[in-house]
């Protein structure tokens, strides 16, 4: 079995992990990919230094061999902060309003990407598997090919991929696209964001797109496919059922009293539709007075990226929205939105899922969401909670069974909530065994052992995920 090199703009250090929950799906699903698989995981260690120096940290922890580097802040200002989350994450997101253009984040974009290759290439030998992660890193594996590597080389898109005419208006999109087509393998979390990157490819570069998604470039085959990514069902199952999770459950039960229990659970970020979750929440609690005082909403946000404007706007914009609703629904013994600026260990957000009646996944869009497949797996099947998940998620391709909806329709979000608090035992036990076992069988084993297959370079038929395919 060939070795695994995996590179993704941050790598999670346990010593450096900091706020525990901060650090996000791609993370979470790496960490349980690579302790099965013999290799190296390489990236930033999220700290900044006075000037590059290129020094490779080597550590092993918990099964995985690490080798990271500290990037000076510069780098981290105009790459990080710049053109990866103030200019391809709102586009990628469809947030051409929120979309910034500035020239030191594209030169800053290429310089740390040729960072990296020249940090990483010393430690790829020649049958190595190089597996490159997320719109940080799109132009690496070009960089990589430049310097000579010749190893097979993927690529794995963990946002959705955007519709042509928004990205027409990214500045030197072609030659970005251009680059990525230098991997032998582009995943994608759906068929939707692989279609939308196809019709690009078809339409911005006048390329062929053979009956198996391959593309034809420059004498090499490329294949394009979606592998929607899973979480690590068995160690989450077992987290929930461990001591931990059990306390977190009971603490979070007996300070309701009784109450109904709504959950969410985002990093901060504009791309999570919590303003419109809230929202949403009020005018439930307006339109059934009945039920006012009889359920809270628990929002957990842990702050993500805060050196952004745009997310220091979320910030203070929830924060007022919050203390709004609160004022006008809240009773002297009675909060309906507890909105919680912290992140928490997964074994408790666990039970604190476990505990919940609703599960409220409403992002505008989303390249998975993780969290929506690890409440269904955290909920006890003989009295399983409903999940609410928007129609604009990856995960919505998958999880058809869940109450889907149009996170931007209030009213609708608002009579689902009402609709899910009401749902007789038998509907929610038939719609969680089907979501359960579609989390269960596509998990991030599932997913890691279908695209390194692909990468490998020996697979027919891998990476068309049965569930999807479905819809498609
Ligand atoms: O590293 P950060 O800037 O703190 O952000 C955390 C991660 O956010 C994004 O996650 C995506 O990956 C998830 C797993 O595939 C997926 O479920 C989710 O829909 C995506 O938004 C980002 O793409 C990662 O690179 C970040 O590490
Ligand atoms: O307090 C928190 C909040 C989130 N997470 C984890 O962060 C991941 C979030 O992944 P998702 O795909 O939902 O969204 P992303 O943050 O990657 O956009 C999930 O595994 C959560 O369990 C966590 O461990 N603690």
């Amino acid at each position: 079995m060939s070795r695994l090199i995996v590179i993704s703009n941050r790598v999670s250090l346990p010593k450096a992990a900091g706020a525990a929950g901060a650090q996000g799906g791609l993370a979470v699903a790496l960490n349980s990919a690579l302790r099965e698989h013999r290799g190296i995981w390489f990236g930033w260690s999220g700290q900044e230094t006075a000037e590059f120096t290129g020094h490779l940290d080597m550590q092993r922890n918990d099964g995985v061999t690490t080798a990271t580097i500290d990037l000076e802040a510069q780098d981290v200002d105009e790459y990080y902060n710049g053109y990866a989350n103030r200019t391809l994450w709102p586009l990628f997101h469809y947030r051409i309003d929120l979309t910034e253009y500035d020239r030191n984040f594209g030169e800053g974009y290429e310089r740390v990407n040729e960072r990296f290759a020249d940090s990483v290439l010393p430690l790829i030998e020649p049958d190595d598997l190089v597996w490159v992660h997320d719109y940080h890193l799109l132009p690496l594996g070009s960089i990589l090919r430049d310097k000579g590597v010749k190893n097979r080389m993927g690529l794995f898109l963990h946002t959705p991929w955007p519709p042509t005419r928004l990205l027409a208006s990214l500045p030197f999109h072609e030659r970005l696209v251009a680059s990525m087509l230098e991997y032998d393998v582009l995943g994608f979390q759906t068929t939707e964001w692989l279609e939308s990157f196809l019709h690009y490819v078809q339409k911005e570069m006048g390329l062929k797109v053979n009956l198996d998604n391959s593309i034809d470039y420059k004498g090499r085959r490329v294949v394009a496919r979606a592998f929607p990514i899973g979480i690590d069902f068995t160690e989450f199952t077992e987290a929930a059922n461990g001591e931990e999770a059990r306390e977190a459950y009971q603490r979070l039960k007996s300070s309701v009293r009784g109450r109904k229990i709504l959950i969410g659970v985002d990093r901060l970020d504009y791309s999570k539709g919590l303003g419109e979750r809230f929202e949403s929440f009020s005018r439930f609690l307006g339109e059934h007075p009945h039920m006012a005082g009889s359920a809270v909403l628990l929002q957990i946000a842990p702050p993500s990226r805060g050196d952004v404007a745009s997310y220091q706007q979320i910030r203070e914009d929830l924060e007022r929205k919050t203390g709004h609703i609160n004022g006008a629904h809240a009773e002297v013994d009675f909060v309906p939105i507890r909105y919680v600026n912290r992140g928490y260990p997964r074994e408790q957000l666990a039970g604190f899922y476990r505990a919940a009646n609703v599960g409220v996944v409403t992002p505008l869009r989303d390249g998975m969401n993780l969290v929506a497949k690890e409440y269904v797996a955290a909920q006890d099947p003989e009295d399983p909670g409903v999940l609410i998940l928007s129609q604009f998620a990856g995960s919505a391709l998958q999880l058809k069974d869940a109450l889907l909806v149009n996170p931007h329709s209030v009213e609708h979000v608002a009579e689902t909530i009402k609709q899910a608090l009401d749902m007789p035992l038998a509907e929610r036990k038939w719609r969680h065994a089907r979501l359960l076992a579609s989390v269960r069988d596509e998990d991030v084993q599932h997913w890691r052992e279908q695209f390194v297959r692909a990468l490998a370079g020996n697979d027919k038929d891998a990476g068309v995920p049965q569930t999807q395919e479905k819809a498609a």
